[in-house]
């Protein structure tokens, strides 16, 4: 029996895998090592409660602490050698097992899983999305593409990971290295042709995409989020801009509407690499241009023309004039992918594939009033939120909920709720993820960014504080009328939320409907169970009250 991490590992793994000397591995990344003759792997592994038999367990040095240090536990779960560096290998030494001694271990672990894992076969094929916001949606847009066009499909993402007949739950939005090389050969495996994948700065910067080729690159957009991280806008953009390297990606589809993307475009144009521009907000110096955008049920409809007078027709369902930009990306990866432009036209037209339901963004979870839960949790995208479910006549206002995740970039706090002020009608101010921090700090500098606002500029926003969050979503429940729309923004599909160390079940999903439920309005039930429950427990304790749509 293993133990919990060897259990959540296995779904990673290929059910089938040759031993590989370590020796040959050795070789592929470049290391020398003494004596291991004799010695194979059938799997990498960085952690070591994780570690399964016959693993090369990768003893990082981390932020923390020296993952050499667990090298007696992944022996004990069974790992056949050590890959690490020279401070790793001294630590190492007590485990008894073969090492393998670089001076830098990340930038190895690319090859050395590829090399494990035999991917370097570019199968299946793989679509990459890069960007702040819109990642999530543009690969479940791809999927739904690719499905159409006849490919067995995987997905990797912040939410789930489907790499055969059962989804995992995804912990990093990016898994690491070795995970997945592992991962593309159980695609392979499972007679998986196609993936989306997301891929964020940070898996970037940490070079977990390493031994990878895509297809496509994608680029949605860039503004302020992860500076905690990246420390400027331009080291963020210089992360996002490694997927856009001509020995990371073979075609590269770059969204223009901001200057980063143009100017993304143009760097990889100069370096001789494969690009097409996209303009989807009324650009018109780029390959591929969205126009027409027209209102088209809860969506919009749209037409992209693109080089020597190529024309697509597509739409989708979800609101938002974001959405329009994320399906074109989708869309016009496609097209960079090879697809020509008649069967592509033939595949959106089948089944309506660029509308599918996306967990947590743009959610409706009722009518009347409107209720929303969106996963915007930077400026920008609770900006274009709060405008996306802005009814478009009549004298409804629009109350959001939202906070600020703690132990995160504190800079962008005020900038949040000044941009809730602003446009919003409501801002109830409650609290995200806290993390370690003290969560009434941070709803004091987000509620401190609104007032300022309110006052400065004249706004008519009403500033309200509630906690914690199931009660803010209660106190927008019961601040709405029915032309109202509440909008709760910032956590989308997670269900958990931790609070000094310590994770509480909590899904906005949920709690928005047991609110509007109990207060006897109409709740939609849900097609996708959330949170482990059922739907008949989504309908709160009063269920008299509800009825599905
Ligand atoms: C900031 C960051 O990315 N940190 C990553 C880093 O952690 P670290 O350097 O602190 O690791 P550490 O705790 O010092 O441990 C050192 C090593 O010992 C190992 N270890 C540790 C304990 C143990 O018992 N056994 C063991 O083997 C660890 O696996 C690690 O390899 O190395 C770890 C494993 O290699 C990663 O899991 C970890 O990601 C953490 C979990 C994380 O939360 N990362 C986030 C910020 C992230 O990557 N997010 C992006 C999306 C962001 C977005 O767009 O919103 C993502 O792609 O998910
Ligand atoms: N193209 C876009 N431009 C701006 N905002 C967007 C765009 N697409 C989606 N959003 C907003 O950003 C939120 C997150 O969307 P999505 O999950 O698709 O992006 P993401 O890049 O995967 O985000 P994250 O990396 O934070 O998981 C959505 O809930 C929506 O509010």
């Amino acid at each position: 029996m293993g133990t919990d991490q060897q259990e959540a590992e296995r779904p990673f793994r290929p059910a089938h895998q040759e031993p590989v000397a370590l020796a040959e591995i050795a070789a592929a990344a470049g290391m020398i090592v003494d004596d291991v003759a004799g010695v194979a792997v059938t799997g990498v592994c960085l952690d070591s409660r994780a570690v399964l038999p016959g693993d090369l367990y990768v003893a990082l040095p981390g932020a923390r602490v020296h993952g050499a240090r667990f090298s007696a536990q992944a022996a004990a779960n069974g790992a056949a050698a050590i890959l690490t560096d020279d401070a790793g290998a001294v630590l190492a030494a007590e485990a008894g097992l073969p090492v393998l001694r670089t001076t830098a271990v990340r930038p190895v672990i690319g090859a050395v899983a590829a090399r494990v894992y035999g991917t370097r076969a570019e199968a299946p094929a793989l679509f990459g999305v890069t960007g702040t916001n819109g990642k999530t949606t543009t690969t479940y847009f791809l999927r739904s593409l690719l499905r159409a066009l006849g490919h067995q499909t995987g997905l990797i993402g912040t939410i789930e990971i489907v790499a055969g007949t059962t989804p995992i739950p995804s912990v990093l939005t990016t898994p690491e290295a070795p995970q997945l090389h592992a991962l593309m050969a159980r695609m392979r495996e499972s007679g998986i042709t196609a993936a989306a994948m997301e891929v964020s700065s940070h898996s970037l910067d940490f070079e977990r995409v390493a031994g990878l080729m895509y297809l496509v690159a994608g680029f949605t957009n860039l503004t302020q989020d992860h500076l905690d991280l990246h420390g400027t806008m331009e080291d963020y953009f210089a992360s996002k801009a490694g997927l856009f390297n001509a020995a990371t990606s073979r075609h590269a589809v770059v969204t223009v509407d901001d200057e980063w993307g143009a100017r993304l475009a143009a760097e990889r144009r100069a370096a001789g690499a494969p690009t097409l521009s996209l303009a989807t907000a009324g650009g018109t110096d780029a390959d591929w241009r969205v126009e027409n955008v027209r209102p088209d049920g809860l969506g919009h409809a749209f037409d992209l023309h693109g080089p020597d007078g190529a024309t697509l027709r597509a739409g989708t369902g979800l609101p938002g004039l974001f959405n329009v930009s994320n399906a074109a990306l989708a869309v016009v990866m496609l097209a960079a992918s090879g697809v020509e432009i008649p069967t592509l036209q033939e595949a959106l037209e089948a089944g309506d594939p660029l509308t599918v339901e996306v967990p947590g963004r743009m959610q409706v979870i009722a009518t009347r009033p409107a209720a929303v839960v969106d996963f915007a949790h930077n400026a920008d995208a609770l900006e274009r939120a709060i405008d996306a479910v802005r009814p478009a006549s009549g004298d409804g206002r629009v109350i959001v909920v939202f906070g600020a995740t703690g132990d995160r970039d504190a800079t962008k706090r005020p900038i949040m709720g000044a941009v809730a002020a602003r446009h919003g009608d409501v801002v109830v101010v409650t609290d995200d993820d806290p993390h370690g921090e003290e969560a009434s700090g941070i709803r004091a500098a987000v509620i401190a960014g609104a007032r300022d606002a309110v006052r400065a500029e004249g706004l008519a926003a009403e500033v309200v504080e509630s906690a914690p969050r199931a009660d803010a979503i209660a106190e927008a429940v019961r601040l709405a009328r029915p032309q109202d729309t509440i909008l709760i923004a910032g956590r989308g599909h997670e269900t958990v939320q931790e609070i000094a160390g310590v994770d509480h079940a909590l899904d906005d999903r949920v709690e928005l409907r047991r609110a509007l439920a109990d207060a006897g309005y109409d709740v939609l039930v849900p097609e996708r169970i959330e949170s482990g429950t059922t739907p008949d427990q989504f309908r709160g304790p009063s269920p008299e009250g509800v009825k599905s749509s």
